[in-house]
């Protein structure tokens, strides 16, 4: 296999020793009889240089004709020269044009209108931006199967083609079930519920979809879910768990990506630095604060972007807001009394909004099909989820954290849509 260029560059490799690289042309520059190509690879970019005499004369020619994103086998010698990026270069022995590219349409992300970067996006994901946020994502998501584990999680794999809904029937979207209709799953929650009474504490990572009609910064029709259920725990101890997943994510993340986050335009000391306890308000604190603050929000209203971005200006960590009211809120959330459910949102810094959505699960049978019937579902359709109520039914809890906002508030991006591939939104689902 060849030498990565990152093991180039860290030393790995003594002057003089020779190294074999694949990778890509990122761009060329020749005078004829000596040629300066930067190369990348999945670690990183290094300069290749192609001198007269070094190689044969076709190698030469193949050098000097190279163009963005073609792809090669470059054998050389390394040599250190503190003027080369990364202070090591290449001095080419061998040079092999695997893969030609000519006119690469993409010449640099400040060049292109963000609609063409997005048709493009099955080139675009190659940028090292775009590289660095899957990397950092990759961190993301390793950390956290690392933590449940740690904490004594299964790993479960629920169904992405359901029969109802979860967070309401306005944003399922249908699809043909042979002869039938059947859904894509909004959340693998009513799944992982029926799963705790054998495993006891399970989570998912799966695809989620919501038919949403906004076209915001942090919505996404298709997006990835990391979703937790807890046989058990009551919403506070919950929270306690909360926090140390997400400080541990982060730490691990921001600790392994460092310079990817950096790239990006995020803090990744922020991120390593992060620890408990955050900030915990009531829904009633909230109201009081953002009306203080000039909002002419009422009780019983849910909060949106704005609130949420003004709710977080008064701190600098995530906040948890709990026990929001029943009538904003999903039919499966416990009661707590006075028209409240035991819920709880965590909502990143900085206006990166609700990054958790997690409560307490209603255990009184009666209680749900009243809240189904409220808001407009058929408890007839819920008959499978209300056998968990009917038969050893527990205290439960459990909670779903969206992976790309997660990833957007560690590295600072503007779009959500840039934290995950090939983002499908209202507007696009192409590629
Ligand atoms: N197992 C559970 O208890 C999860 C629960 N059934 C649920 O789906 N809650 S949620 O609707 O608040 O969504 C959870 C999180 O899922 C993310 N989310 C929710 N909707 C989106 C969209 N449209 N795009 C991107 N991310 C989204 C966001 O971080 C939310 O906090
Ligand atoms: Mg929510």
């Amino acid at each position: 296999m060849y030498a990565k260029i990152k093991d180039v560059l860290s030393g790995r490799f003594a002057d003089g020793e020779e190294v074999e690289i694949g990778g890509w042309v990122v761009k060329n520059r020749s005078s004829g009889k000596i040629v300066f190509t930067l190369i990348r690879d999945a670690t990183g970019e290094m300069q290749v240089t192609t001198r007269k005499g070094n190689v044969c004369d076709e190698a030469l020619k193949v050098a000097d004709a190279l163009s963005m994103e073609c792809s090669v086998i470059v054998k050389g010698k390394v040599r250190t020269d503190p003027r080369a990026p990364g202070g090591k270069e290449l001095l080419a022995t061998e040079l092999k044009l695997i893969g030609t590219s000519k006119d690469y349409p993409i010449f640099g992300r400040e060049e292109h209108n963000p609609e063409v970067l997005l048709d493009l996006r099955h080139l675009h994901v190659r940028s090292k931006e775009l590289v660095a946020v899957m990397k950092v994502k990759d961190a993301v998501l390793s950390a956290c199967r690392e933590w449940f584990r740690a904490n004594g999680f299964y790993e479960v794999t629920p169904p992405i083609i359901i029969s109802s809904a979860c967070e309401g029937g306005s944003t399922l979207f249908e699809v043909k079930y042979f002869e039938d209709k059947a859904y894509l799953s909004q959340s693998a929650q009513l799944y992982l519920e029926s799963l705790i009474f054998g495993l006891e504490k399970v989570y998912s990572i799966t695809p989620s979809f919501r038919a949403e009609k906004s076209r915001t910064t942090r919505h996404l029709a298709e997006y990835w879910h990391i979703e937790g259920e807890m046989a058990w725990m009551g919403l506070y101890e919950m929270i306690d768990m909360l926090e140390s997943l997400v400080c541990f994510v982060c730490n691990k993340a921001a600790e392994e990506r460092y310079g990817e986050i950096k790239l990006i335009g995020g803090d990744p000391e922020y991120f390593k630095a992060l620890k408990p306890p955050f900030p915990r308000i009531t829904y009633d604190d909230a109201i009081k604060a953002l009306q203080a603050d000039g909002f002419s929000i009422k009780w019983g209203e849910d909060f949106g972007t704005h609130e949420e971005r003004q709710l977080s200006t008064h701190y600098d960590k995530p906040i948890f807001v709990t026990e929001y009211p029943a009538e904003v809120k999903a039919f499966y959330m416990k009661d707590a009394g006075n028209g409240k459910v035991l819920n709880v949102d965590m909502i990143a810094p900085k206006g990166f909004g609700e990054v958790i959505g997690a409560s307490e699960r209603e255990t009184d049978l009666r209680i749900i099909e009243e809240r189904l019937r409220r808001q407009g579902e058929d408890p007839s359709k819920y008959e499978w989820y209300l056998d968990l109520r009917r038969y050893g039914s527990v205290p439960h809890s459990g909670f779903g954290m969206g992976a790309e906002r997660l990833v957007r508030w560690i590295c600072g991006l503007e779009h959500i849509r840039d934290a995950i591939p090939f983002p499908r939104t209202i507007s696009r689902s192409y590629p």
